[in-house]
């Protein structure tokens, strides 16, 4: 009998394999966090799928979220991505969604984590190449009674968060499972974090028609890139698909493209509002922050029974 040990051992002339490069992940069953093994993160909570957090490589934050924001699923994430489903502000002249709150229900249900799917078992992946992919799912099946009261439709919503080493991708798909067709609006109310809000200047809306909400709601085009300069509540519908393109001080800082979304949403509170609203800390906070929300919310989207919606935003940093 040979020994083992005196054989040629194959493991033995096999050169150590370098560790693979991993995507470290934690899910407390209220928040679900994902961080490339570059450094960049994203946070999402479950009360809402809202994002709440999305970091590059060096730490820096991209998202502004208030300080006071609650995160105890009591109110409506002030900050982040939160997601605008099945009705954009209200719309009280539309039956089917005339009850329901303020940006309806999607914000402020429990989500479910579907899962996460990451590029890291990819044979001969690289550390840089890598990307995590986080599923969040919320259906009639498990909405609070008195959502579904408001709201009495069977659906599906798919809502997928895809962090890159320089983008952030979230898309939503919207299934009808009734056996009626339903009106829907659909809303990325993302909350871009800048540094000085008096250097910014947004470009890619040239051209765009708009509805101003802080003019009477009168239809108005874009001249020049919008610089913002006092409160601003703005609905474009620009006529491509053109990237909006967010500078500070003559720097690109945001590119967010949008897919099968027709609408842009520009808001800043700017100092009164932001002072009336409980949940908006600092005061001053509305310097650090606007909001650019790629939608479809200038008409309905009318699923027929089985039918879906798929919308998504990708947001990317420019080093
Ligand atoms: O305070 P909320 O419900 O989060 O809404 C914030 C803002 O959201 C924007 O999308 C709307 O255009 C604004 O009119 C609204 O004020």
């Amino acid at each position: 009998m040979v020994e083992r040990a005196n054989r040629p051992s194959a493991l033995a002339s096999t050169p150590a394999l370098a560790p693979q490069p991993q995507v470290t992940f934690s899910d407390d069953n209220s928040r679900v966090t994902a961080v490339l093994p570059t450094g960049e993160s994203v946070e999402v909570l479950l009360y809402g799928a809202t994002v709440i957090s999305w970091k590059s490589g060096d730490g820096a934050e991209k998202l502004w979220l208030s300080e006071a924001a609650r995160l105890d699923g009591t109110k409506a994430v002030r900050g982040g991505i939160p997601l605008v489903f099945p009705v954009f502000g209200t719309v009280p002249n539309h039956a089917q969604t005339a009850k329901l709150p303020q940006h309806g229900f999607a914000r402020t249900s429990r989500w479910e984590f579907l899962g996460k799917s990451s590029s890291e078992s990819a044979p001969g992946s690289a550390a840089a190449d890598l990307s995590v992919k986080l599923d969040f799912g919320l259906s009639s099946a498990n909405l609070d009674p008195s959502a579904r009261e408001l709201w009495p439709f069977e659906f599906g919503l798919i809502y997928s968060v895809l962090l890159n080493r320089d983008s952030l991708t979230t898309s939503l798909v919207v299934t009808n499972d009734d056996d009626k067709p339903f009106d829907c609006q659909v809303l990325l109310h993302t909350y871009l974090r800048v540094k000085d809000i008096t250097a910014v200047e947004i470009t890619g809306l040239a051209d765009a028609s708009y509805v101003d909400k802080v003019d009477g709601a009168k239809t108005k085009t874009q001249s020049s890139p919008l610089t913002i300069t006092g409160e601003t509540d703005r609905v474009y519908s620009p006529a491509g698909d053109a990237a909006v393109i967010v500078t500070e001080s003559g720097a690109e800082i945001f590119s967010v493209t949008r897919d099968n979304l027709g609408n842009v949403v520009v808001w800043n509170p700017w100092a009164d509002k932001a002072a009336g609203m409980a949940d908006f800390a600092p005061n001053d906070g509305f310097k650090n922050m606007v909001c650019v929300e790629p939608g479809s919310v200038s008409g309905w989207q009318t699923l027929e029974p089985g039918d879906a919606f798929e919308g998504a935003q990708t947001i990317t940093l420019y080093s």
